[in-house]
Order: structure tokens, then C-alpha cells, then sequence
């Protein structure tokens, strides 16, 4: 995970000091790329501990569908707590638009069932993309997550917005496009949730994994992570783990908890940080 290393010195090295949404205050970059090549080891960071749970609990229920945050508390998972409405909701986000999208005649489209569907049927297709940037359900930023939810909008617009996928030489990959970047505690997040999300395709559509690639928007540190991000950059990262799948589910909605099984994690300490609201 040396590329994400270098990422963190490169936004405190050559990054712009601006305000923020949140009120915080970020460093920030515009526009970067990494690339990880999934068959060399599961991109999970060695030199933070993260939370296993939180990463597949969230992406399996990003494929179910919810967004109702009851799931994820009922499963320990604590990380989208704060957008919520008192009920738990957190309005139209990644799970209604990637399994529910809208069509203005009220019928639904499945983004997560075509991408299979192209994956097996066409898999030179240059159009197999899933897109959670729904403008007609996007939050007004002048008013609280909860309010926007009330008003059957968006509570955060969402960040990991676009993804295509690409088969060769029996082979998947899958590219990523996030808008907006929380470096230190989000990246660190959605780069194991999308290696994970590549894994399950690829078991389902008989390929083996290939490359993830991230690009970046508005890539960011938030000013409160500055120690943080300093106590990381100095500590050498170890080996990377490996993903076994212990079960090939009948379809990708049927995955569990229990079927991912993280081998060789070894990581140094867990480092704490506040999360900007
Ligand atoms: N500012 C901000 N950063 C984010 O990364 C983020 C948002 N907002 N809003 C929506 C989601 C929620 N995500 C989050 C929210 C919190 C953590 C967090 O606090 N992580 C801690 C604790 C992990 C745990 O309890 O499982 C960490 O140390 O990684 C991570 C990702 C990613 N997103
Ligand atoms: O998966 C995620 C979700 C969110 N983030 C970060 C990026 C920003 O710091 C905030 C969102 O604020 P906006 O004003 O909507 O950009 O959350 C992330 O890194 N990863």
C-alpha cells in the first residue's frame, strides 16, 4: 500500500489549504490515480488496523439494496450513524440507485443484475457501468442530511459515484471515479470495499481478479487528520493479506458475512480520527 502512502505525502507536500462543506477545513489535490493489481495480494492497509466488518458488512448491504442503517448497527457497524434520520434512514443512496434506479414511467433498473448479465453475455462491452450520480435525487447542500431525507432526497451526495468494469485475458477489472476523497478515513475504506466488490464478480462471472483502479476528484486531508496522517506516513507498511471466498453463492446478491475470509492481516495499531459531518 505504498501508492496510498504516497498519495498522504503528496496532498500534505503539494496540497492547497481551502474551506469546507463541513466546516473543518481540508488540503486538498484535484484529480489522481492508483492502480492495484488485485492478484498480488488484498489492498487492505497494514499500517492502520481497519474494521473487516464495517468494509464487507457495508458493501453487502449496499448490494441488497438498504439504506436503512438498522443493518449495519444490528452488525456492529457504526460509520454511517451520524447522516441518518432518527428512523435510520439515510434516503435514495448507493443501494436504491444501484438495484432500484427510477425510470420516469416508475419502473425500476437493476444496475448490479445488468453489470452480471453484461459481465457474462457481452464482456467486450465498453458500457458496463454501474452510476450512483442520480442528479434528480442529489441533497441540497444548504441543509442538514436528516432535512434532505425528510424530503426524499439524497442525505450525502454520493462519493464513489461512478464505476466500469473491463474484461481481458480472462480477467476483470474495475475502475473507480470518486468525486470527493476523505483520505484518511474514507479512502482507506472504499479501496478494500471495491477490491472486495471486483472478488465477488469475478467469482460470479468464472474470471479471476485483475486490476482496481482508483481515480480521484477532490482528494483531501481534513486538517484535524494532519497528526494522524503523520503518525502513518511513519511506519513501514507489512505484506498485503489475501481474500479467500469460501463459498461460490448462486448469485451475487446471495453472499454472507461469513463467505470472505481475510488471511495474513497483520497490521499495526488502529489509529483514531474524528469523522467531519
Ligand atoms: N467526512 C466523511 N468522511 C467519510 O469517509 C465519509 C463521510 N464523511 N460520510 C459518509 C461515509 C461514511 N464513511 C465513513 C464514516 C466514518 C468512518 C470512521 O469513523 N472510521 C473509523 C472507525 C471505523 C469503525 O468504527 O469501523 C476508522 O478509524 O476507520 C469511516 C468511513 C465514509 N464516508
Ligand atoms: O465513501 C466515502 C464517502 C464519503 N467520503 C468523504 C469525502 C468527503 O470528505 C465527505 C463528503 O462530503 P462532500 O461535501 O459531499 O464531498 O465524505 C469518502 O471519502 N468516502
Amino acid at each position: 500500500m505504498k501508492t496510498y502512502l504516497s498519495l498522504l505525502d503528496h496532498v500534505m507536500t503539494h496540497g492547497v489549504d481551502r474551506g469546507d462543506r463541513t466546516g473543518t477545513g481540508t488540503r486538498s489535490v484535484f484529480g489522481h490515480q492508483m492502480r492495484f493489481d488485485l492478484s498480488e495480494g488484498f489492498p487492505m492497509l497494514t499500517t492502520k488496523k481497519l474494521h473487516w466488518k464495517s468494509i464487507v458488512h457495508e458493501m453487502l448491504w449496499f448490494i441488497s439494496g438498504d439504506t436503512n442503517v438498522r443493518y449495519l448497527q444490528e452488525n456492529g457497524v457504526r460509520i454511517w450513524n451520524e447522516w441518518a434520520t432518527d428512523e435510520g434512514e439515510l434516503g435514495p443512496v448507493y443501494g436504491v440507485q444501484w438495484r432500484h434506479w427510477q425510470r420516469p414511467d416508475g419502473t425500476e433498473v437493476d444496475q448490479i443484475a445488468k453489470v452480471v448479465e453484461d459481465l457474462k453475455t457481452r464482456p467486450t462491452s465498453r458500457r458496463i457501468i454501474v452510476s450512483a450520480w442520480n442528479p434528480s435525487d442529489l441533497p441540497d447542500e444548504g441543509i442538514s442530511p436528516q432535512q434532505n431525507v425528510a424530503q426524499g432526497r439524497m442525505a450525502l451526495a454520493p462519493c464513489h459515484a461512478f464505476i466500469q468494469f473491463y474484461v481481458a485475458n480472462g480477467k476483470l477489472s474495475c475502475m473507480l471515479t470518486q468525486r470527493s476523497v476523505d483520505c484518511f478515513l474514507g479512502l482507506a475504506f472504499n479501496i478494500p470495499s471495491y477490491a472486495l466488490l471486483t472478488h465477488m464478480l469475478a467469482q460470479q462471472c468464472d474470471l479471476e481478479v485483475g486490476e482496481f483502479i482508483w481515480s480521484g476528484g477532490d482528494v483531501h486531508i481534513y486538517h484535524n487528520h494532519f497528526d494522524q496522517v503523520r503518525t502513518q506516513l511513519s511506519r513501514t507498511p507489512g505484506p498485503l493479506p489475501t481474500l479467500a471466498l469460501l463459498r461460490k453463492p448462486a448469485s451475487i446478491f446471495e453472499y454472507r458475512f461469513e463467505d470472505f475470509e481475510l488471511k495474513d492481516y497483520s497490521a499495526q495499531p488502529h489509529i483514531p480520527a474524528p469523522v467531519a459531518i
